[in-house]
């Protein structure tokens, strides 16, 4: 599978930089996202976790570099996010185009690379592979069933080799044994593949069985409220439970009981 083996960048290095980050629609009359400051490193699993409605899909876009921070700056690699994009998304609904084949849904990744035609299908198709629908390749995504179009998303993103992988909600149409398919796939790949993945969640649940690490968003504006390295897998146990509790709490907008340091210290892992 070398067309999707892992990005360059290398192990433990900076790949996203969030440097006092704010966002208005508004021209600064109301932000959306205020004093944001975030590490990502190579090879993490962060899932983002917050309310709806609190700001997660916007501070996705903004890493992405589809939308301007209105204050602060993004370096995706020590580059600005809008200079160089060294990342995939992956939206809500898999947006694929009707009239394209699968395979060439994929392929469209891969336009404006300057890649030739039997090297687009190549890497298109070990693409496929991996999100086990190869053999549905040559199929009009009407054909696919919402959990299927859903991988060829995830297959036109990986398609790119992306450094980072930034994923928002995408299994969160998906009915429950779907979702648990993909989830485990997800994983699968991230395991082969040693990429980045920041993950947009708003299902605690979710996060604590994908993530290796979780970023609480809460607050008008919206901040980062916290910050938890969720341990070795599985994710399980009463520190576990314990670090889900204080996780609960924050996102509910609570009193954070983890400054309580006999409260931390039980749930450190
Ligand atoms: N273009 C826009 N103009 C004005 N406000 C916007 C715009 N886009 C988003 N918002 C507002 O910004 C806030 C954050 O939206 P965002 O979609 O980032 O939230 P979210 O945390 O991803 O929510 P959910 O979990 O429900 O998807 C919301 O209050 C939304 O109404």
């Amino acid at each position: 599978m070398a067309p999707c083996e892992t990005g360059p960048a290398s192990p433990g290095a900076v790949v996203v930089r969030l440097e006092n980050i704010g966002l208005s629609h508004d021209h600064g009359r109301s932000f959306i996202l205020r004093h944001v400051d975030l590490e990502i490193r190579a090879g993490e699993f962060v899932a983002l976790l917050g309310p709806s409605g609190v700001g997660k899909s916007t501070l996705l876009r903004v890493i992405m570099g589809l939308v301007p921070p209105s204050e602060g700056q993004v370096t995706l690699h020590a580059r600005p996010a809008q200079a160089h994009r060294p990342a995939a998304m992956v939206f809500q609904d898999a947006k694929l185009m009707p009239w394209r084949s699968v395979r060439r849904n994929v392929e469209l990744g891969l336009e404006g690379l300057g890649l030739n035609r039997a090297a687009r299908h190549a890497r298109a198709m070990a693409a496929l592979e991996l999100v086990g629908l190869a053999d549905r390749a040559e199929r009009w995504p009407r054909q696919l069933s919402g959990g299927q179009r859903q991988r060829v998303g995830v297959a036109r993103a990986l398609t790119v080799e992306p450094d980072l992988l930034l994923m928002d909600e995408p299994f969160g149409a998906l009915d429950a044994i779907t979702r648990a398919g993909l989830q485990r796939e997800l994983l699968d790949i991230h395991a082969r593949r040693q990429g980045t993945v920041l993950f947009v969640t708003h299902d605690l649940d979710e996060a604590l069985l994908l993530a290796d690490r979780i970023i609480i968003l809460q607050g008008h504006p919206a901040g980062v409220k916290g910050d938890f390295m969720v341990g070795p897998r599985p994710h399980e146990g009463a520190a576990v439970q314990a670090m889900a509790a204080r996780m609960k709490r924050l996102i509910a907008g609570e009193p954070d009981p983890g400054a309580d340091a006999a409260y931390w210290q039980a749930s450190e892992i």
